[in-house]
């Protein structure tokens, strides 16, 4: 077996039900139910701007020569309609990963969901109209990817500082992107549902006047910060 230059066609998917049911969850909600400490770095930000508000697939993961697409250009021929392709690229931001040929492949001929890079692309002007697949990049450079390799598809990888598993749900927004490991999506869905309404509800105590902001004097005080009624004096 060639580890790090090796191709699985299969990964273990999560269960379409639970996928679904992510599809009305906002990812900041959900990330707050999971510690926090399951979104992608900021600089992965979403391209375009599609007709759907929330993106929601199971990641087929690619993990890149950093600045190369041979392997991105096969996932695409393997990733479909409940697909995220996630590509690591080793922080690499010289090189753009892709560009508008293989993102209208990707959109209109395999139909894929999402596609998450840790880098670069390019014809950024047509990439930012594209209405139904969700694009997630680090930004723009005319600098196009090598193709030579090595890479491997469908193995554990780390994206913008989160580990990910191939067939974890990949659920994304304007926000960005957070990574729901496969095996836990079912206990995470049970919080997080009830936690959007919870959260809805405060946006609506926001609105109307009804905010409760006690906990802020309280949690002040818990760490004993000192409150003074005075300017301050230099
Ligand atoms: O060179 C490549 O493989 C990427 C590219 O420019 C395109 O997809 O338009």
């Amino acid at each position: 077996m060639s580890v790090g230059n090796r191709i699985f066609l299969q990964r273990n998917l999560p269960d379409p039900k639970i996928m679904e049911q992510f599809r009305n969850l906002p990812a900041a909600n959900v990330a707050d139910t999971m510690g926090r400490s399951c979104a992608l770095c900021s600089e992965i930000h979403l391209i375009n701007r599609p007709k759907d508000s929330i993106m929601v697939g199971a990641a087929l993961t690619v993990k890149a020569r950093p600045g190369d697409n041979l392997f991105i250009h096969r996932a695409l021929d393997l990733a479909g309609e409940n697909d995220v392709v996630v590509v690591s690229n080793e922080g690499d931001r010289s090189q753009s990963l892709m560009g508008e040929i293989m993102a209208v492949y990707a959109e209109h001929t395999r139909k894929i969901r999402g596609i998450v890079l840790d880098g670069p692309i390019r014809d950024v002007d047509e990439l930012s109209k594209m209405e139904h697949m969700f694009l997630y990049a680090t930004g723009s450079t005319p600098g196009g990817p090598y193709k030579e390799g090595p890479g491997e598809i469908n193995v554990p990888i780390s994206v913008g500082n989160i580990a990910v598993n191939p067939g974890d749900i990949v659920l994304g927004d304007a926000d960005g992107v957070i990574i729901i490991p496969r095996k836990d999506a079912d206990k995470i869905l049970e919080t997080a549902i009830p936690f959007a309404v919870a959260d809805a509800g405060k946006v609506d105590a926001a609105r109307t006047g009804k905010a409760n902001r006690q906990w802020v004097a309280d949690t002040l005080e818990k760490k004993g910060v000192e409150i003074i009624d005075d300017v301050y004096h230099g």
